[in-house]
């Protein structure tokens, strides 16, 4: 595509002399730019984007997007805000993709994974190719791919829209972070469908106030277009149960449709029965109520249940389709995810980072624990510090051992997040181990017979960030191996 029908997208910028040159990419990293790519400067969090010019022109850029002048031998494009253009640029550039897809957004503090995950399955039981975006990695039909963000930069996620299009992809299903919002990653993504599942403590590092974080999150229902167009309806899907949906139902235009458990919803689910190995519940639709029974457990996953059907329903699956696939799903990676050596206690992986989160899960353990439960926690580095005196009084509040540990301490002395933790913890019992595989190895080794070990934070990860180091670590790989020792000295 030549630089100048590129730059007839883009209406903010300040016209350049110069050539006319064909752009083969479009990078915001210098290490990936080719010969032919266009390169934008990107102010980060950590570098200056700028800073990179010369050596992204030094590598084959042959046109940069700057926010202000930069030293180098080919067209420089001046913008306001180089990540709207980004986002604009990757749009055109990529053939506005979203327009070819039936595109749905997930937002909320917690459950995004999952809901998206359950959708994913439903559709596919719909005989649907599906396309999905999100934290533990992005899915193209049958093959998965590496993610570094829950919702990527808009130019990673353009080209996968694209690609989702080239391989003819009917519904894409992806989860959209405050973050994302807030920085304009989904700028120009065309959803049909948009999600909400719940707003409570998180992020503070980034978005300071709960105010702020309600609101970037409102984003996705504000940016759902503002015009009626029958041929493409769009809907918001809200969570009548949670106080944000209010706010959030005045910010769209779109169809409404809600969901929940107390208050009176579109879609509901009553008379909820729940096991250790599985729940069934009414669900209570516009059409008809119908019996369902998931392998998933705990409430917030009725709610998570709730969510899909309700963007599945408006995506015109059947109802029939929505019970047969919620009766198979069987879970999500790293979340519940059970460790199965054959032991005499269980252990359980969980990705519950955030205050509601663990409380959600521990207190679902507690519902079906007949002897002690264990909960081994940490907080992240780098990441809202308020949340972590009230993660670690949850933990002591529900958990009968709770074991204080690193998760992924990044720049920040994990001694330091500990003191943060501990400062929370009313007069109760804890234990401290700072290692995390010593941490697990004790929970292992003190457990008896029927007794539930929790281990919170990491879910699914595979790695743990320490400094600018990034280890192997898995919880599930860890806690397998410590009960295989365990036994074998038994
Ligand atoms: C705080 C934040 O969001 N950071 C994101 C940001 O990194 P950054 O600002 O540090 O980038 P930077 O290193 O300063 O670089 C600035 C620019 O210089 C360029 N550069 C840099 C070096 C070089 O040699 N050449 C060069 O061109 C970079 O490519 C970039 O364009 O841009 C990166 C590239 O897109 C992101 O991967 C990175 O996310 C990091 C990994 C992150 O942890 N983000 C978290 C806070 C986040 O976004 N989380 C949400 C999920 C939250 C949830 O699930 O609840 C998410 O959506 O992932
Ligand atoms: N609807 C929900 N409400 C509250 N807690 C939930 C809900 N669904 C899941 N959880 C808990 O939150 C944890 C994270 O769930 P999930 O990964 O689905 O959320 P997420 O929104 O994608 O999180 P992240 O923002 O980190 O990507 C789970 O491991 C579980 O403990
Ligand atoms: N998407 C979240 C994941 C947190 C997971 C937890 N293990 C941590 O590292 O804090 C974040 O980046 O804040
Ligand atoms: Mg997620």
């Amino acid at each position: 595509m030549k630089l100048q029908t590129l730059l007839s997208y883009l209406h903010d910028f300040t016209i350049y002399v110069g050539d006319n040159p064909t752009i083969t990419s479009i990078e915001m990293d210098s290490r990936q730019v080719k010969q032919g790519s266009l390169f934008i400067c990107v102010r980060g969090f950590t570098v200056d984007g700028h800073d990179f010019a010369k050596q992204a022109v030094e590598n084959g850029a042959v046109a940069v997007i700057a926010e202000r002048q930069v030293d180098v031998n080919v067209p420089v494009v001046i913008v306001r805000d180089s990540r709207r253009a980004m986002a604009v640029l990757a749009d055109a550039f990529y053939g506005q993709p979203t327009h070819r897809l039936h595109l749905i957004g997930v937002t909320g503090t917690n459950g995004k994974t999952t809901t998206t995950h359950i959708i994913e399955h439903i559709f596919r039981k719909a005989k649907k190719k599906t396309g999905l975006i999100g934290t533990v990695h992005m899915k193209i039909g049958d093959k998965t791919y590496n993610v570094q963000n829950t919702t990527p930069e808009s130019l990673i996620l353009q080209k996968t829209f694209k690609q989702m299009v080239d391989e003819n992809v009917d519904v894409a299903i992806m989860e959209v972070s405050s973050h994302a919002l807030h920085m304009g990653r989904v700028h120009g993504c065309d959803y049909d469908v948009a999600v909400f599942t719940n707003l409570t403590q998180d992020h503070l590092d980034y978005h300071r106030t709960m105010d702020e974080y309600r609101q970037a999150k409102g984003l996705l229902f504000a940016q759902l277009g503002n015009r009626f167009d029958h041929r493409r309806p769009k809907f918001a899907v809200l969570n009548q149960d949670d106080p944000a949906s209010e706010q959030y139902k005045h910010m769209t235009a779109a169809t409404l449709i809600t969901y929940g458990i107390e208050k009176e919803s579109d879609i509901m689910a009553k008379r909820i029965d729940m096991t250790p190995s599985g729940m069934a519940f009414d669900l209570v639709t516009p059409y008809e109520t119908v019996r369902v029974k998931t392998k998933l457990v705990g409430r917030f996953n009725v709610y998570n249940l709730l969510a899909a059907v309700a963007a599945c329903l408006v995506s015109d699956v059947s109802l029939s389709t929505i019970v047969e696939s919620i009766e198979e799903i069987s879970g999500v990676p790293g979340r519940l995810e059970t460790v199965d050596e054959g032991q005499d206690f269980a252990v359980i992986v969980d990705y519950a980072h955030t205050p509601d989160s663990l409380e959600n899960v521990l207190k679902t353990i507690r519902q079906f624990a007949q002897h002690r439960v264990y909960v081994i926690v940490g907080c992240g580095g780098d990441r809202d510090r308020t949340k972590r005196p009230l993660m670690a009084q949850i933990a002591t509040q529900y958990a009968d051992v709770a074991i204080f540990t690193s998760d992924n301490p990044r720049s920040e002395r994990p001694e330091d997040i500990l003191k943060d933790m501990e400062a929370g913890v009313k007069g109760a019992e804890y234990v401290t181990i700072v290692d995390r595989k010593e941490a697990i190895r004790y929970a292992v080794e003190q457990a008896k017979e029927g007794d539930i070990i929790l281990i919170a934070g990491k879910g699914h990860e595979t790695y743990q960030i320490i400094g600018d180091e990034v280890i192997e670590f898995d919880d599930r790989l860890v806690a397998r191996q410590a009960i295989k020792e365990r036994k074998a000295r038994c």
